[in-house]
């Protein structure tokens, strides 16, 4: 056997011993234990594989998280359809005729068992999570996600639907010189998002995780998180739902709406901010786009 099966023959233990008791009914509040549960064991993957092979760990911990949400989802919420990152054929686009069960599906969990997986295998790095949304084709909430949670364990954090967070207060100009701190991927940032900060004054404020920089948006820490250039519905999903749930502003960068269960589970751009940025910050990035 070698060193990472080991390593993974213990995590299944651990999880299997780690019972998580009987989840709560109310979706909201069952999508913040299930992304807790998966969170801690994405804790315990990392202590036990370490740091010294980033693959191995990235690997390992994705496994580990999308195993443990795809067996509670069967368990507790049998009749739904699941989306999730880890899927074998959750990139195609599908077309008529040839449909994937959640297309048809009144109650759809959009799950990204591990966002910022690169910043997961990097030591002393508390930026990703662990992210669990429901849509339904029913609901009236904005973009159809009735429930969302955003677990960043390493952070000791969990932002979710069932008990949304208080709308971000106006910052200080004392603490932010009177500039917008503009949250971006650290690694895959738009190419437009320097000029974008130029144009408005702002400050950059790199970070791994599309959870991590939507929960920075509803804590205050930024003004705003833009994305452009490529993501997937899971890796937006229940921090949208959060932000939305909190009343802040969420939509493509043209200012479209964001719609998730989609044939195409491609959504390669976000803007999410405070509602009174939103008409500066739609117009700015109006000037960038193609
Ligand atoms: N250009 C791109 N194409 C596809 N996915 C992208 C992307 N830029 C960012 N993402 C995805 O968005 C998530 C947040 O990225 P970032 O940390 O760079 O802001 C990551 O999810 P995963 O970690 O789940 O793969 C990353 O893979
Ligand atoms: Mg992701």
């Amino acid at each position: 056997m070698s060193e990472q099966t080991k390593a993974s023959a213990r995590i299944t233990v651990a999880r299997d011993a780690g019972e998580g008791g009987t989840p709560p009914v109310n979706d909201s509040a069952f999508a913040r234990w299930l992304a807790d549960r998966a969170g801690q064991l994405l804790l315990q993957v990392r202590a036990e594989v370490g740091h010294e092979d980033g693959k191995a760990l990235k690997a390992a911990g994705d496994q580990a998280a999308h195993e443990l949400l795809r067996a509670e989802l069967a368990r507790w919420r049998p009749a739904d359809a699941v989306l999730s990152e880890e899927d074998e054929q959750s990139r195609v686009a599908w077309t008529e005729g040839n449909r994937p069960d959640r297309l048809g599906s009144n109650r759809v969990w959009i799950v990204d068992p591990l966002d910022g997986t690169r910043e997961f295998s990097e030591e002393g790095r508390d930026d990703w999570a662990v992210h669990v949304a429901l849509w339904t084709a029913d609901s009236s909430a904005p973009a159809r996600l009735t429930a969302g949670a955003v677990a960043m364990p390493a952070r000791h954090c969990t932002l979710a639907t069932d008990q949304p967070p208080a709308y971000p207060p106006m910052p200080l100009e004392s603490a932010t010189g009177g500039s917008i701190r503009i949250a971006a991927s650290r690694t895959r940032p738009p190419a437009f998002v320097t000029a974008l900060a130029e144009g408005l004054g702002a400050e950059l404020v790199p970070m791994g995780s599309a959870g991590v920089k939507i929960a920075a948006v509803i804590n205050g820490e930024a003004d705003a998180y833009v994305h452009a250039g490529g993501q997937y519905e899971w890796d937006s999903a229940a921090p949208v739902a959060v932000a939305l749930a909190t009343g802040l502003h969420a939509s493509r960068v043209d200012g479209s709406p964001l719609a998730y269960n989609q044939a195409d589970p491609k959504l390669p751009d976000l803007v999410v901010c405070r509602k009174d940025l939103a008409p500066r910050l739609l117009a700015a990035l109006q000037r960038h786009l193609p």
